[in-house]
């Protein structure tokens, strides 16, 4: 396990800002919907979405086991890891030297990986874990892929599923994340990094927390503004490749999330990605007139590899970007 040292803790701490109360919340049920959601993805990258579909049991079922599973001792969460890249995590985030306030488990969507892998730790009764995994996975990636069955109808893209169809692919490769971050005072008044700022690399990622503060989104104008936690919507975040795929109309949003000092914050995400072969470019038809394309066409497996050489808080996307000729 990784302890914090004191320099280390000066560089992680900060002083928290005041929450935001301008963060677009789209109705799933209402006829404008596409459009709100189109206009939250170019302005944001970020929203909340409530008549979502998504059953409370699902969520309230998966909760009650990540806080179980967070609640057992050290050694028996050990088990589970380290994350090569699934398995249980513990302060130290990715390869390259991250650490933040934060234990984790990552798990890859394909349950059949999950079951043989962590049979042995989810308690007495795998099967409990596994299937309120299995429940809320498949109901979030519906919901999913509904936002982006909207989002393309709203672009006026022809063809409906040309985001959803990279989720609902067998070989998508689309991973699921618990956070628990412990309560932690902070130090002098400023709150600690739970998990450094970053961009996600997927399509869209869906999020929500047991109601408990600490996330953080960057506005356009680089400041950073807090999200009031909302148990009945689920927060969601345009990601890198996206991004790439509007040809950088949407924007994925830098967030981060910091120590709450009194309640111990969980958190679970859904992160919707591509296969890995898929090549991921601008679409010819969201490209108007004589624009050029800002992107190197690339395959999500190239992505992937040079994501995972970075360090978190990097703009991975630089090195995809095409040179504007002079
Ligand atoms: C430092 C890292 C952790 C991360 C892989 C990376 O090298 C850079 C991207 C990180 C991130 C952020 C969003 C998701 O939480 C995540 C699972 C992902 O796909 O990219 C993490 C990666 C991770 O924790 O392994
Ligand atoms: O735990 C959270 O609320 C967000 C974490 C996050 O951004 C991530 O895991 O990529
Ligand atoms: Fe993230």
């Amino acid at each position: 396990m990784v302890v914090l040292s004191k320099q280390a803790i000066d560089h992680f701490s900060l002083i928290t800002p005041t929450f935001f109360p301008g963060v677009p919340l789209i109705d799933l049920s209402k006829p404008d919907s596409k459009n709100l959601l189109v206009k939250a993805c170019e302005e944001f990258g970020f929203f909340k979405v409530i008549n979502h579909g998504v059953p409370t049991e699902f969520i309230t079922n998966l909760e009650t086991e990540a806080i179980k599973f967070f609640s057992s001792p050290l050694s028996k969460k050990e088990k589970a890891g380290p994350p090569s890249p699934f398995g249980y995590g513990n302060k130290s985030i990715g390869q390259n030297g991250d650490i933040g306030w934060v234990e984790y488990l990552l798990l890859t969507t394909n349950p059949e990986f999950n079951y043989q892998r962590f049979a042995s730790i989810f308690g007495e009764n795998p099967e409990i874990f596994r299937s309120a995994v299995n429940e809320y996975v498949s109901a979030v990636k519906s919901m999913a892929c509904e936002i982006l069955g909207l989002l393309s109808d709203g672009l006026k893209i022809q063809h409906r599923n040309v985001f959803s169809k990279l989720l609902m692919d067998e070989q998508s490769d689309s991973v699921f994340r618990m956070n628990h971050y412990p309560p932690c005072q902070g130090v002098d008044g400023r709150d600690l990094i739970g998990f450094g700022e970053h961009t996600d690399p997927q399509i869209i990622s869906v999020l929500r927390s047991n109601n408990t503060s600490g996330l953080q989104i960057s506005l356009r104008d680089g400041h950073w503004i807090s999200v009031p936690p909302d148990q009945d919507s689920f927060f969601i975040n345009v990601g890198n490749s996206l991004q790439v795929m509007t040809n950088g109309r949407f924007k994925s949003v830098r967030h981060r999330v910091v120590t709450n000092s009194s309640k111990s914050r969980v958190s679970m995400i859904y992160f919707g990605g591509p296969p890995l072969s898929e090549k991921i470019a601008p679409l010819p038809s969201l490209m108007k007139g004589e624009e050029d394309s800002l992107y190197k066409e690339f395959t999500w497996f190239e992505y992937k590899r040079s994501a995972h050489k970075s360090r978190l808080s990097d703009n991975r996307l630089v090195l995809f970007e095409k040179i504007a000729a002079s």
